[in-house]
């Protein structure tokens, strides 16, 4: 089954007898790309049997902490994410071996990174995955998490805080895990739109023209393919009103129904929290940080002649379906206000960024009247000169007016470059990824291109799609339209034809399109259940 966070992080599957999980079931197919992927910093992996008494007794007491760091509301998100594999499926038989599990439960620890390709041996215990030795209540196993990295979480923990985020940590380093939130913003805004039936006959050209910005220029790799799919597919998915009456004669249904399966980042993503953009309250700041993060990282990524395009294609799109009625309002506003076209890849960064920073400016006022701010994180000038020093020319200036302000602009300019280009995706990077996984993960940095890439055919092939950009797109796009257009002269032609032509039709055109997607499927089998030796705490197994 798919085990991605979007159905078990996001929505936390219910287990049949009304109480939800929280801990995320991994199997062999997905442990080490799951592993890989998540920005949580540390996690537990707990190796059980479904027919383990001890590990039925044992559950609700691992729940207890899952649900702390798992899910849409856990009050600690993304710092350690707590995983369990059934070893009594057949299909989990070799990862189960790797890891030399010998009774149930069995825990371990580790960084998710170090978790991936690799497995443990009894020898190992000074090793970087350490197997939890004093996890058998909930207080325990806390206790013992708290312990290693020196946090004080409790049990009975409620209060949505920040603590997460050491103070002592710049914002110039929390950057780097801003990619999960750009990546989560871009999820999400796809959501609202699909889920407010936004695309229509007046918005599906403005869709198009930002999806071709992702295209290129996503800091996430997967955001780009997820992307690509999406456009090279866009009239199947979203098939405009004359389109879709022709199709739906063919296939006598609605097509639109398929448009609530793409998952424009994978299937991870949205995983139902932030890590950047977490305020310290609640709704104060997540998606609409998000978007901002996107749309900066976004324009220090074009080149000066797809400035002009890009800035169309961001004011269109937050024009047609950013759903803030006020924000998109104001920030049209200032979109029209625009007087001649953008040349430089240069002046559109630093548009938006001023642009941000009358955005800021008005909501700093309003948000002290009305108190509806973030007190952690009050609107600012941005950058402060605590994270760009060279970008202010002289002291001199209110603070609260970005026009006063004698600006550098060639180092705020540097600055952002550097910020939401390299920094951006550092985080990412720098992860301690085995040799060789590296290059096929989900985000790359699109500026600082590596050499050696070393992926699948069938990824490279996806990849490359991606990697042309407008170009390729461009054309793909139009042999699409134009054999679209070829069908429909040919019904045209032959009136409303015979019927068996038609499913003929659709139906090579539906074979066209799998090869064109592919398909990945997991299976799974079942181990025939091993008795038990009566043991009341763990199940022992013979390996
Ligand atoms: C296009 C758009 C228009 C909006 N308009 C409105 C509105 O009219 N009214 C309203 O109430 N809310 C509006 N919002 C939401 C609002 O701007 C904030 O996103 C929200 O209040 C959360 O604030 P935040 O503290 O997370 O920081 P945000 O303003 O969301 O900024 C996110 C991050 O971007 C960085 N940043 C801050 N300023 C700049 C800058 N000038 N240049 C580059 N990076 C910067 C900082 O690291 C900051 O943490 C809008 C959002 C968007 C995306």
């Amino acid at each position: 089954s798919s085990v991605g966070s979007r159905s078990i992080l996001r929505e936390v599957s219910s287990n049949g007898v009304g109480a939800v999980d929280y801990a995320v079931e991994l199997n062999a197919t997905n442990f080490d790309t799951l592993l890989r992927d998540t920005p949580a910093s540390f996690s537990v992996v707990e190796f059980f049997a479904h027919w383990c008494p001890a590990c039925r007794n044992y559950k609700p007491q691992y729940e207890k902490v899952a649900r702390l760091f798992n899910g849409p509301d856990a009050i600690h998100p993304g710092i350690i994410l707590m995983t369990r594999v059934d070893c009594a499926l057949k299909i989990n038989n070799k990862l189960c071996d790797r890891f030399s599990v010998s009774h149930y439960p069995m825990l371990f620890w580790g960084r998710p990174s170090k978790f991936v390709g690799v497995g443990w041996e009894p020898k190992q215990e000074k090793g970087e995955i350490r197997m939890i030795d004093d996890g058998r209540t909930a207080e325990r196993l806390l206790n013992w998490i708290n312990k290693q990295i020196g946090s004080s979480y409790g049990l009975d923990d409620e209060n949505f805080d920040n603590e997460h985020l050491p103070s002592n940590i710049s914002e110039h380093e929390q950057i780097g895990r801003a990619v999960y939130d750009v990546e989560e913003a871009t999820a999400t805004a796809f959501d609202i739109i699909i889920e407010h039936k936004m695309i229509k006959s007046g918005t599906r050209a403005s869709l198009i023209k930002f999806l071709q910005l992702l295209v290129a220029h996503h800091p996430s790799r997967r955001c780009r393919m997820g992307s690509a799919e999406i456009l090279v597919n866009f009239d199947d998915l979203y098939p405009s009103e004359v389109v879709s009456v022709v199709k739906s004669e063919i296939v006598g249904s609605d097509q639109t129904g398929s448009a609530k399966n793409i998952q424009i980042c994978g299937k991870e993503v949205p995983r139902g929290y932030w890590m950047f953009c977490r305020g310290s309250k609640n709704d104060t700041r997540g998606f609409s940080c998000g978007l901002w993060v996107l749309l900066h990282s976004l324009s220090v990524r074009v080149d000066d002649g797809e400035s002009q395009f890009a800035f169309t294609a961001i004011c269109d799109f937050i024009h047609n379906f950013f759903i803030c009625e006020e924000c998109r309002q104001h920030f049209y506003d200032m979109c029209s206000s625009v007087s001649s076209p953008f040349k430089t890849g240069k002046d559109f960064a630093l548009w938006l960024w001023n642009t941000h920073n009358k955005v800021n400016i008005r909501l700093k006022k309003d948000e002290a009247s009305l108190g509806t701010g973030d007190p952690k994180f009050p609107k600012i000038i941005w950058p402060p000169k605590q994270l760009c020093r060279s970008c202010y020319k002289s002291r001199a200036g209110s603070l609260d007016d970005p026009n006063q302000i004698d600006w550098a602009h060639d180092e705020v300019f540097k600055f952002l470059t550097q910020y939401y280009g390299t920094t951006l995706v550092s985080f990412y990077k720098s992860k301690d990824v085995p040799q060789g996984m590296a290059t096929v993960g989900a985000i790359e940095d699109s500026l600082t291109p590596t050499n050696a890439v070393v992926v699948p055919v069938g990824a490279a092939l996806a990849i490359a799609l991606a990697s042309c950009a407008f170009g390729a797109l461009a054309c793909y796009w139009r042999s699409q339209q134009k054999n679209r257009k070829r069908i429909q002269q040919w019904l045209t032609i032959n009136g409303n034809g015979n019927g068996r032509e038609k499913v003929q039709l659709q139906k090579r055109r539906e074979k066209e399109k799998k090869k064109r997607i592919g398909s990945s499927q997991s299976h799974g089998g079942q181990r025939p259940p091993v008795p038990t030796n009566g043991l009341s705490l763990y199940c022992h197994v013979s390996i």
